[in-house]
């Protein structure tokens, strides 16, 4: 899939992962409308992409994945200011086991809001293009992430929701494809405030910082470009590609049917 006269919807994009997502895809072409509750940085980075590629390549909107309202209004304003929508980048996720509820308000219940009501512009059988939409899990949605057990219960989720998603569109020729990208420990903001979210785990931080020390980081370009592979191959659908500090690979799940 070539990404020249493309749109594409980013949450979360004003910072950290969601941030290089947003620059990569306009590096390749596609015009792109940043979500965020971060409006100022939202448009800090319009301002920076509007100098190497022209103003008319992005739009700003401030939108919470919490709110239906919100994310309703921002893809109508996508879909008429760019002319349609293709690429959806379920992104915006925070880390705090001491606000877990929000925790999964915006990690779990964000990511089918906006997926559901980026449906009904993307489906084929309702008039839209078809496209692809890809997801950012973490590694803590394939295995047990002690030191924060309902980030990583929410991070299942997605996997779970996303794999779900690929086959329903796949039977019901939705034309849309659904992946997720499942990065280790990435350099953004959540990393750094990491230590200060783990509420009633906070006696574990260490642990976070013994297996960062052991595993290693990895750059938010780095997951980027792993997000583009699943955005532009066309052959990926329901696919989870694991990014580790210099490895990457596709995750295979035990055969249950
Ligand atoms: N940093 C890491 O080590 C890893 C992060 N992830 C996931 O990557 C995604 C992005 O995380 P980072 O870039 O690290 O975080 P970050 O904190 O650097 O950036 C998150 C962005 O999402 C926005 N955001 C937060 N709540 C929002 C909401 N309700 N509605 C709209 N936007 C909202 C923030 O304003 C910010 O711009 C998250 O889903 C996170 O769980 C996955 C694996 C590793
Ligand atoms: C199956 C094993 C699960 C291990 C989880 C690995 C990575 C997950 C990363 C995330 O999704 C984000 C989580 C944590 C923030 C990043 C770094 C912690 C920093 C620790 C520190 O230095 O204090």
């Amino acid at each position: 899939m070539a990404l020249n006269g493309k749109t594409a919807v980013v949450t979360g994009a004003a910072l950290g992962i969601g941030r290089a997502i947003t620059e990569i895809l306009v590096q390749n072409g596609a015009k792109v409308a940043l979500l965020d509750v971060n409006e100022a940085e939202a448009k800090a980075l319009k301002k920076a992409l509007d100098k190497q590629y022209g103003q008319e390549k992005t739009i700003v909107i401030k939108c919470d994945v919490e709110s239906e309202e919100q994310i309703k209004a921002a893809l109508q304003k996508t879909a008429d200011t760019f002319g349609g929508i293709d690429i959806v980048c379920n992104n915006a996720g925070i880390l705090n086991e001491g606000e877990w509820e929000k925790t999964v308000s915006i990690n779990v219940l964000g990511v089918i809001k906006v997926t559901y009501l980026a449906l009904k512009h993307m489906n084929k059988l309702t008039g839209g293009r078809g496209g692809v939409m890809v997801n950012t899990a973490s590694m803590a949605g394939l295995g047990p992430f002690l030191t924060c057990p309902v980030y990583s219960a929410t991070k299942h989720a997605v996997v779970g929701f996303t794999r779900s998603m690929a086959l329903a569109s796949a039977v019901s020729d939705y034309g849309i494809r659904f992946n997720a990208v499942c990065p280790g420990f990435v350099e953004t903001d959540l990393k750094v405030k990491f230590p200060f979210k783990l509420g009633q785990f906070s006696h574990l931080s260490d642990v976070g910082k013994e297996m960062v020390e052991q595993m290693g980081t990895i750059q938010p370009s780095v997951v980027a470009e792993c997000v583009l592979e699943l955005v532009t191959d066309e052959t990926k659908n329901g696919d989870h590609l694991l990014v580790k500090h210099n490895e990457k690979s596709y995750v295979t799940f035990p055969e249950v049917l």
